[in-house]
């Protein structure tokens, strides 16, 4: 299946205690800690398919994010968009955002990351910091949506998080759209 790139939409994102964020959802959405470990914890076999990484438009409620991180906007920024699968099976759509100052700095090696897992790259970085998540409920006629009703024949809203990472003076905006076979789904219905 080809994906188009970039796939994603803009969204609405809020704080997770102003959102009717499911509990069974919380321990997904709200985990602190590299995401790809967890998904490895749920797998015999994880992988990254990278849909397209390079210099992109932006969404305004991007820019927030880095305007509140004191990062001046507007910038260009390379765009990276990945599903994350457990087992061959597609769990998790990714997109992230890199100003183009952190994809020049060297030892987050952004250009090279290809196949391997940004959270390898940042997760490594002694310095991390990682702002408050952010939550969004996409529903049925977003791209993503529409994607994971193609992959698992499944049409429901799905559940994203994001978030704003810091390390080396750099900043790197990481947002990630939960698909259908993330387990609190099955809590849901
Ligand atoms: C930030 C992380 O990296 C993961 C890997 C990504 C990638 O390879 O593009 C994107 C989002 C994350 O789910 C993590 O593992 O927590």
């Amino acid at each position: 299946m080809t994906i188009r790139f970039p796939l994603a939409q803009p969204s609405h994102w809020q704080r997770p205690e102003v959102t009717d964020l499911p509990a069974a959802a919380e321990s997904w959405l709200l985990a602190e800690g590299s995401l790809t470990q967890k998904l490895k914890l749920h797998s015999q076999h994880f992988s990254v398919h990278v849909i397209g990484q390079q210099t992109a438009p932006v969404f305004e409620s991007e820019f927030d994010m880095f305007r509140r991180h004191h990062k001046r906007v507007p910038f260009e920024a390379v765009v990276r968009e990945v599903i994350l699968s457990c087992d061959d099976t597609p769990w998790v759509f990714a997109r992230s955002i890199f100003p183009l100052s952190a994809v020049n700095q060297k030892n987050l090696n952004l250009s090279n990351i290809g196949s391997t897992s940004l959270g390898q790259s940042l997760f490594d970085q002694t310095d991390l910091l990682r702002s408050p998540f952010e939550v969004s409920k996409l529903d049925i006629n977003n791209s993503i949506a529409k994607l994971n009703k193609k992959l698992h024949e499944k049409s429901h809203p799905l559940w994203g998080r994001r978030s704003l990472f810091q390390t080396s003076g750099q900043q790197v905006l990481v947002s990630e759209v939960f698909l259908s076979p993330v387990p609190f789904y099955q809590e849901l219905s």
